[in-house]
C-alpha cells in the first residue's frame, strides 16, 4: 500500500469524523440549552446554571473550530468542557452519589473514539482526580452525607470502575478503528485499480497517450457532431521512418524513447481539442477536430513533420528520425473509423513511396492500391516481423574452368495462406511502399551471414550476390547497412556483389557515385542486372565503379534463334572487355547455351542448366554433390 492510499484512508475517516462531532456537537447544544430552560424554571440554581452556560459557550466555538477544519481541536473543546461542566455538576450536587458519574466512561468512549491516545489519557486522569477530590469532600465531611455516606472503598471502586472502562473503550475502539482504516484502505485499492484499469483499457502505457479504443470513440462522437453540425474533420495516419532499423540497431528501450519523444512532439504540435493517440508500434492517429480551410491540415501537418524531424541524441547515439503522414477527411472519405485508418494508411503509404518526411492526402486514383493490394502490403510489412521472407540461392558458375564460385540470393516469401511467393509478386509493391528498405536492409545481413557460414564450412571463395533497388539508394543510408552487414556477418567485402539495375544508375549521378565510392572502400563489387534490356545511353558505365555486366536471360534464351539477339550478346561481352568488366551470363538453360557462351568469352553464368534458386539447404546439399560444376 503506498503513501498515496494512506493518506487517502485517513482523509476518509477525518472526513467521517467530523460529520460525526457535528451531529454530537448540536444534540449537545440541544440538551444543553434544555437542561438551562428546565433547570431555570424548576430550581434557578445558579452555580448550575452558569456551569451550563459555559458549556454552551464552548459548544458554540467547538463548532466554529470545526466549520474552519479543526477537527481535532473541536473533540478537544466538546469532551473537556462537557468533562469539566459534568464534574462540577458532580461536585455541586450529590458528589459520587451522583447519576451523573455513569457518564464519566461515556466521555471516555467518545474520547477513545475522537481524540488522540494522548488526550484520553489526559482526560482518564483528569476523571480520576475528580474522583478522588470529589471522594475527599465526602471523607472529609466537607459534603452532609445523609444516610449512606461515602466511604474508601467506594471511591476505589468508582476508580476501578472507571480504569476497567477505560481499558476496554480504549482497547475496542483501537481494534474498531484499525479496522476502519484496513477497511477503508481496502476499498481505495480497490477503487485504484478499477481506475487502473479503465486507464489501460483507454490509453497506452508507454506514451500515455489515448490508445485505439480511446480514439475510435473520440472519432464516432466527432462524427456525430459532423452530422449535427457540419464541418470537418482529418484523420491522420502517421508512420515513423525507418523506426524497425532505430528499435532492431539500438535495441527496444532507445526504440521506446524514441517513441516517447516522438509522441510528445506530435502533442506539442496540436491544438487541445485535437486528439493524438498511438495506435501501436510506431504508428499514431490524429484527429484534427473543426477544420475550417484543407491549409490549416496542411500546416498541422508541416508543423508535425517538423516537430518530428528531428536528431535525437540518446545514449550517445545521434538518431535521424522523421515521418510520414496520410490523410483522409470526414465526412467525404468514408463512413467509419476502420475506412478512415485505411484511407489514411493508403495515403501514407504514398508520402512514404514518394520520398518519406512527406504527407499526402487519400484522393480517389489511390483505390488503385486495390483491396487485395492493400491486404498485400498489410502482410508484406508483418513478413519480416514474422520471419516469412527467405533467401534462395542460385549457383553462379565460372565457365571456363566450370567452377562454383558463389551464388545470387533471390528473395521469396512464405505467405502463410498464399504460399511461397516469388519476388516479382511483391518486389514491385515493397519499393512502392517503401518497406523495400527494411526488406533489403534484412537480404543484405542474411544473405553476408549465410556466405559467411559457407567460408566456414569449407567453401572459403564463395561469392554471394545481392540484388538493391533504387529505392535503398534514395534512402541515402546504404553504406552504412553494407557496413553493417559485413560487420556482423564477419564478411569480406571483397565476396560480396551488390547487383544494380541500369535505370538506378541513369538516375541522381552524385548521391549514386558517392556512395557507390563509398561501398567500393570495402571491396565490395557492383554489376549491372538484365544489362541491355533499358537504355542506349551507356555513358554511365565508365562515370561508375562497376565490375561486371550481367546479360539479361531474354537475349540468352533466344541465342540460337535469333542473329539480333546474338549480335547483342557479342555486343556486350566487347564492351565489357573493352572496359575491363567481367561478363555473367544469366538463364543459361541448354548446354548449347552453355558452350556457345563460352565460346564468345563470357566468363560466368547463372542458370537452369546447372540449378534453379534453392533453399540455402538445398543449396548446401547441391554445392557439396557439384563442388565442380561442369
Ligand atoms: N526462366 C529462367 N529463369 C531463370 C534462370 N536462371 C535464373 N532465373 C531467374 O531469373 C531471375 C534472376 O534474377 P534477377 O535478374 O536478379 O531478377 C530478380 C531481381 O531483380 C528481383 N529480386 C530477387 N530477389 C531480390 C532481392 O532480394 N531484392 C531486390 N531488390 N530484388 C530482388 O526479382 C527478380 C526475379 O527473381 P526470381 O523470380 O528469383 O528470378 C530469378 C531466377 O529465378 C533460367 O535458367 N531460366
Amino acid at each position: 500500500m503506498s503513501e498515496t492510499d494512506d493518506s487517502s484512508a485517513v482523509d476518509e475517516i477525518t472526513h467521517f469524523r467530523a460529520k460525526r462531532l457535528r451531529q454530537l456537537l448540536y444534540i449537545t447544544l440541544v440538551c444543553l440549552n434544555l437542561g438551562l430552560v428546565v433547570i431555570y424554571i424548576t430550581a434557578y440554581h445558579l452555580p448550575t446554571l452558569l456551569t451550563l452556560a459555559g458549556c454552551d459557550v464552548m459548544m458554540l466555538y467547538a463548532l466554529r473550530s470545526l466549520s474552519s477544519n479543526q477537527v481535532d481541536k473541536a473533540a478537544s473543546i466538546l469532551l473537556w468542557s462537557i468533562a469539566v461542566g459534568l464534574s462540577i455538576a458532580v461536585m455541586l450536587n450529590s458528589g459520587l452519589r451522583d447519576p451523573a458519574v455513569i457518564s464519566f466512561p461515556a466521555i471516555l468512549f467518545f474520547a477513545a473514539l475522537m481524540c488522540s491516545r494522548r488526550e484520553f489519557t489526559l482526560l482518564y486522569v483528569f476523571f480520576c482526580c475528580v474522583t478522588l477530590l470529589i471522594g475527599f469532600t465526602h471523607i472529609s465531611g466537607w459534603r452532609n452525607e445523609g444516610y449512606d455516606p461515602v466511604n474508601i472503598p467506594n471511591i476505589v471502586i468508582v476508580l476501578l470502575i472507571l480504569t476497567a472502562a477505560s481499558y476496554s473503550i480504549r482497547t475496542f475502539s483501537h481494534d474498531l478503528r484499525n479496522a476502519l482504516q484496513k477497511l477503508e484502505k481496502g476499498n481505495q485499492k480497490l477503487k485504484d485499480s478499477e481506475e487502473k484499469a479503465q486507464y489501460m483499457a483507454h490509453y497506452d502505457d508507454l506514451t500515455g497517450l489515448p490508445n485505439r479504443t480511446l480514439c475510435q470513440d473520440r472519432f464516432n462522437y466527432q462524427m456525430k457532431l459532423l452530422e449535427r453540425h457540419g464541418g470537418q474533420l482529418a484523420f491522420l495516419f502517421i508512420d515513423l521512418d525507418n523506426f524497425k532499423t532505430i528499435n532492431d540497431s539500438l535495441g527496444h528501450t532507445v526504440g521506446d524513447q524514441v517513441l516517447l519523444i516522438v509522441a510528445e512532439n506530435i502533442s506539442k504540435s496540436l491544438r487541445s481539442m485535437d486528439t493524438a493517440s498511438r495506435f501501436g508500434g510506431d504508428e499514431f492517429i490524429v484527429l484534427l477536430t473543426e477544420v475550417k480551410h484543407i491549409k490549416d491540415v496542411e500546416k498541422t501537418c508541416n508543423k508535425i513533420l517538423d516537430a518530428v524531424n528531428q536528431s535525437i541524441l540518446l545514449d550517445s547515439y545521434h538518431i535521424q528520425i522523421s515521418a510520414s503522414i496520410g490523410i483522409a477527411m470526414a465526412p467525404h472519405d468514408g463512413a467509419d473509423f476502420d475506412s478512415y485508418c485505411k484511407k489514411a494508411d493508403i495515403a501514407m503509404y504514398k508520402a512514404k513511396a514518394d520520398g518519406k518526411n512527406l504527407y499526402r492526402f487519400f484522393d480517389a486514383s489511390m483505390n488503385s492500391l486495390s483491396e487485395e493490394r492493400f491486404v498485400l502490403i498489410k502482410d508484406l510489412r508483418d513478413a519480416l516481423k514474422r520471419q516469412e521472407l527467405i533467401l534462395f540461392y542460385q549457383p553462379k558458375v565460372d565457365l571456363r574452368s566450370g567452377k562454383l564460385v558463389g551464388a545470387e540470393a533471390l528473395i521469396r516469401w512464405q505467405h502463410p495462406e498464399r504460399g511461397l511467393m516469388a519476388p516479382g509478386q511483391f518486389i514491385e509493391l515493397a519499393e512502392e511502399t517503401g518497406l523495400i528498405v527494411e526488406i533489403g536492409d534484412w537480404v543484405l545481413e542474411e544473405a553476408c551471414r549465410r556466405c559467411k557460414s559457407w567460408h566456414q564450412a569449407g567453401y572459403v571463395d564463395f561469392e554471394i550476390a545481392v540484388n538493391l533497388s533504387s529505392v535503398q539508394f534514395a534512402r541515402g543510408n546504404l553504406t552504412a547497412q553494407v557496413e553493417k552487414a559485413l560487420r556482423q556477418s564477419g564478411l569480406e567485402g571483397k565476396y560480396l556483389e551488390l547487383e544494380l539495375t541500369e535505370s538506378l544508375l541513369l538516375g541522381e549521378g552524385e548521391n549514386i557515385q558517392s556512395q557507390l565510392n563509398d561501398i567500393k572502400k570495402h571491396g565490395v563489387s557492383f554489376s549491372i542486372d538484365d544489362f541491355g534490356t533499358g537504355y542506349s545511353n551507356l555513358g554511365y558505365l565508365s562515370k561508375y565503379p562497376l565490375d561486371a555486366l550481367k546479360i539479361d536471360q531474354s537475349f540468352v534464351r533466344k541465342i540460337h534463334d535469333s542473329k539480333q539477339d546474338l549480335n547483342i550478346i557479342i555486343a556486350i561481352i566487347n564492351i565489357a572487355k573493352s572496359l575491363d568488366l567481367t561478363v555473367i551470363a544469366e538463364g543459361i538453360e541448354t548446354h548449347e547455351n552453355l558452350q556457345q557462351l563460352t565460346q564468345l568469352g563470357c566468363q560466368f553464368g547463372q542458370g537452369f542448366h546447372w540449378a534453379k534458386p534453392q533453399s540455402p539447404e538445398d543449396f548446401l546439399t547441391y554445392v557439396a554433390r557439384n563442388i565442380d560444376a561442369k
